[in-house]
């Protein structure tokens, strides 16, 4: 049974429905060392942000099949060491959109209103009133910066109270933006005219410090600051005095640059400035829809299943994977099938969409074959995070293309590899009932579905072959599931396919070529 490993404090419905396939071991209390010594016997790992996962854990993990952040940022997991070891990294990028774009709006409005300093006075047994007067922000600009996910949703809660929005995303359309009710513009509009400014941008080499004393002096007076996004993307110290100096109105803050925040300015700075200890996505909404979407990607990837929201391997939307699911295991099934008809070192992997099938997005299912065509020199050792990594290094030239004119079952995939052995192609496809069906092999039509084992012959179309390899598979006690045979002409060359109940011995493969007519014999195992 598999071992998974939670390292911070999840939703118990996340490590519910990892109790179904796993054995789960909740320890929040690890240190950096403890877990480096703890992680070698896991095959998962979840975390919130409390968890580092750092290039010793992921290397000190060798079980290690994924990685999963109840959460959306990724910036605690080592991703490229991860990613060089072709473990997982997957994260929930939709779960607590609603409740840190919430948090965002109850910090402004808490800031804009007083509500932190005004609660303390009144629990410490006073009536202060004229110290807390607040402004509205009906009618004021509220700068967003970084209309994604939770920009979005703040901009749309935000028009409808009333405001004017700007708008600074350098990767949205103005369509995009407009559709938001909001001005697409620079970042210096926003630093000059926003009453508000809100962040919600990731932290990168760009955004760091985008917040700085420079930045501080373009702004009014009255400007307040939100950021419920990421530490590191406001110079602390640069923000403190500016609000401690009256520069601008006040700052309210949920992220910081270092976490737990230690001694800081921040914390001495008197009125208008509102901290909160990194509390956006704590709702109990957010952490159940995390700790689910999380846990069961991490049940998936255990399972042998591709994950939604990998962050280190093709991103696909949960509908779009769903219906692409059945046909990765068919590219999967017909890389590792062709890897073997192959038999030396490819050089080159053809992949054709064809049919119904050019509707799909090309590169999962490109990563599928490869992880199939790759798995057999590479074993457990690939997958989908590093198949497209593995086969570069390996010189394996990958060529992609689509055929809508092909109109065979509702779409089907061939793929043809040429390497130093030679050439070879296999076409397959999916029933009505999701059936694997290999429909061709080195363009000879067939319909068999994928076996276990099975023996493929090259042979010329003449009587007595077919019943020879029979024999022949009996005296050796090779039990015979099913057999096709296909060919292009009448009495010219021809394919056979058996399906087999065990492996074919060495020796009786070796038979099999020897008898007369036989052109090429492959035994394979999917
Ligand atoms: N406080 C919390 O508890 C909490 C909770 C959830 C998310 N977050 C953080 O909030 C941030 C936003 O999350 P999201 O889900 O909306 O992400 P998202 O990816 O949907 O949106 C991020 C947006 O930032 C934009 N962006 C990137 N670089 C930029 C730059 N240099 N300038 C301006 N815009 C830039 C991107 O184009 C994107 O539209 C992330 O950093 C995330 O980690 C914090
Ligand atoms: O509470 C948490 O786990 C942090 C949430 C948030 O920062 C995220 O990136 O999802």
């Amino acid at each position: 049974m598999s071992k998974v490993l939670v390292s911070d404090s999840v939703d118990q419905a996340g490590i519910d429905i990892l109790s179904q396939v796993a054995q789960v071991d909740v320890n929040t209390k690890l240190s950096p060392e403890e877990l480096i010594k703890a992680i070698p016997e896991y095959d998962a790992l979840m975390v919130r942000s409390g968890t580092k996962v750092t290039q010793e854990v992921i290397e000190a993990g060798n079980q290690l099949k994924i990685i999963g952040r109840a959460g959306v940022g990724v910036d605690n997991i080592d991703v490229p060491t991860a990613t060089r070891r072709g473990i997982v990294v997957v994260n929930s990028p939709e779960g607590n959109t609603i409740a840190a774009a919430e948090h965002a709006l109850a910090m402004m409005l808490s800031l804009s209103r007083h509500i932190p300093d005004a609660n303390q006075s009144v629990k410490s047994g006073k009536w202060e009133r004229k110290q807390f007067i607040g402004s509205e922000v009906y009618k004021k600009t509220l700068g967003v910066v970084g209309l994604g996910k939770i920009g979005s949703h703040v901009a749309t809660v935000a028009r409808a109270m009333g405001m004017k929005l700007l708008a600074y995303d350098p990767f949205i359309s103005a369509e995009r933006a407009e559709q938001l009710g909001c001005r697409l513009v620079d970042l210096e509009m926003i630093f000059t005219e926003a009453d508000y400014i809100t962040l919600h941008i990731p932290r990168t080499p760009e955004t760091e410090n985008l917040i700085n004393a420079e930045s501080l002096a373009k702004m009014k007076p009255t400007t307040r600051i939100i950021n419920c996004s990421r530490g590191g993307v406001i110079d602390e110290d640069a923000i403190a005095e500016a609000v401690e100096n009256g520069t601008i109105g006040g700052a309210a803050l949920d992220v910081f640059a270092e976490e737990p925040l230690g001694e800081s300015k921040l914390r001495n700075v008197g009125a208008n400035m509102v901290l909160t200890p990194h509390l956006g996505a704590s709702t109990e909404e957010a952490q159940t829809n995390v700790a689910v979407d999380v846990a069961e990607q991490i049940r998936d990837v255990l399972l042998g299943l591709p994950a939604r929201s990998a962050v280190n391997i093709p991103g696909l939307n949960p509908d779009v994977l769903e219906k692409l699911r059945p046909f990765l295991q068919l590219a999967e099934t017909l890389g590792n099938l062709v890897g073997q008809l192959a038999g030396g070192r490819v050089e080159q992997l053809n992949v054709r969409l064809q049919g119904e099938l050019t509707d799909s997005q090309s590169q999962p299912i490109v990563v599928a074959a490869l992880k199939g065509l790759l798995s057999q020199a590479l074993r457990e050792r690939v997958n989908y995070v590093n198949a497209s990594i593995e086969a570069k290094e390996r010189g394996i030239r990958v060529i992609e293309t689509k055929d809508a004119s092909v109109h065979d079952y509702s779409g089907s995939l061939r793929l043809e590899a040429i390497g130093s052995l030679g050439e070879h192609s296999v076409t397959g496809a999916l029933l009505s009932d999701q059936e694997m069906r290999i429909t061709n092999v080195d363009g000879f039509p067939i319909n068999v579905p994928p076996n276990n084992y099975m023996l493929f012959t090259l042979h010329r179309d003449m009587p007595g072959i077919i019943g020879q390899i029979g024999s022949l598979l009996g005296n050796f006690n090779v039990n015979i599931a099913s057999m096709q045979v296909g060919r292009k002409i009448v009495r010219g060359d021809a394919v056979m396919v058996l399906s087999i109940d065990d492996p074919l011995p060495e020796d009786v493969l070796t038979e099999i070529t020897k008898i007369s007519g036989i052109r090429d014999a492959y035994t394979i195992k999917l």
